[in-house]
């Protein structure tokens, strides 16, 4: 193996071991969220917080700033993800 080959190799280790780490930790949101979709629809209340989205469109701008991310990335994936976690919601009152 020459040394680029090795090094591309070792990168794509940790690649691939960082990209575990982000859908294990987004395995843990959803299951996180869905407790609280469970507790929203047992106390009737909405699935959509705009106060407390607004507070975490704040937060992520602060964390892309100091992890050196672009603001509209961080804010694009997080809505995502945020609003699957809101269909979600919407499927366990259905179900109750
Ligand atoms: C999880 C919640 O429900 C919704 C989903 C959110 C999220 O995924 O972070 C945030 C606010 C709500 O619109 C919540 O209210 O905390």
């Amino acid at each position: 193996m020459t040394d680029h080959t090795a090094r591309l190799a070792e990168f794509r280790d940790r690649i691939d071991s960082l990209d575990g780490i982000l859908l294990h930790t987004l395995g843990e949101r959803f299951r996180i969220t869905n407790q609280v979709g469970h507790l929203k629809a047992e106390a009737g209340l909405p699935a959509f917080d705009p106060d407390r989205e607004a507070a975490q469109r704040a937060r992520f701008h602060e964390i892309a700033r100091e992890v050196g991310l672009p603001s509209e990335l961080v804010e694009q994936l997080m809505a995502m993800i945020i609003d699957q976690v809101k269909l979600n919601h919407e499927k366990i009152r259905g179900e109750l």
